[in-house]
């Protein structure tokens, strides 16, 4: 697939890179490495709309002139996924084994949603300076429905090494998807980058 500037995938996430190979969206990768702490004041929107703008400033420091060889303008894709309990509560990496099941007890038998907030960010290259000239957000919800779990299905998933790196502590895409009855929405956006919108996006530059 061709857009009109070359391709940065702002992201440390394995999955958002294969998700963008998998529809042969060619790019490269600048990994980041930001404060991902949510204030007490932040709505779930606030918090999840900062974070892919933080990112996408985290990523600009990092892009040096090889970026800019084909182009002097590149597109910037930055990404965040957490789920979000029916009470408003945001979920975020665990921390530990017991965080994990802090959540998935209120995950179990009941339903969750999966946000992704995704933003395209046009950048120039001027007089030796990387710039954000433009940027659009989307933000995306999927509904999850799990399965009851027991304690020991928690524990046994924990020692997988599966959980500890994802937000909500699991993988739809790994064998968290033996907790996942049903979905409804996108499932791209759950593994952590909505393809459809971010096409859209991408197009829209
Ligand atoms: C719910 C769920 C999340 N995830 C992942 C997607 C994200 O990588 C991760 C949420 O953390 P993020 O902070 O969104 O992303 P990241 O830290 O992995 O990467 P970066 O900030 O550098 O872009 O959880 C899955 O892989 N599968 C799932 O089913």
């Amino acid at each position: 697939m061709q857009f009109l500037y070359p391709i940065i995938l702002g992201s440390t996430s394995p999955r958002r890179h294969e998700l963008l190979n998998q529809c042969q969206i060619l790019h490269t990768v600048q990994s980041i490495h930001i404060d991902e702490t949510k204030t007490e004041q932040e709505t779930p929107t606030d918090y999840i709309l900062r974070m892919v703008n933080d990112k996408a400033k985290s990523a600009l420091t990092s892009l040096t002139a090889d970026f800019f060889e084909q182009s002097n303008t590149v597109l910037l894709i930055t990404a965040d996924t957490i789920g979000v309990l029916k009470s408003g509560q945001v979920l975020q990496k665990p921390t530990n084994f017991d965080d994990a099941c802090q959540m998935w007890q209120q995950m179990s038998d009941n339903e969750h949603h999966v946000w992704t907030a995704v933003q395209v960010s046009q950048i120039q290259h001027i007089d030796n300076t990387a710039k954000i000239i433009n940027h659009q957000q989307r933000l995306v919800k999927t509904s999850v429905q799990f399965i009851p779990l027991t304690h020991s299905m928690m524990r046994d998933y924990w020692h997988t090494g599966e959980p500890h790196d994802k937000a909500g502590g699991y993988a739809i895409q790994g064998m968290g998807a033996m907790w996942v009855k049903a979905i409804n929405g996108s499932y791209s956006n759950v593994v952590g980058l909505p393809i459809v919108e971010t096409v859209e996006l991408l197009k829209h530059f």
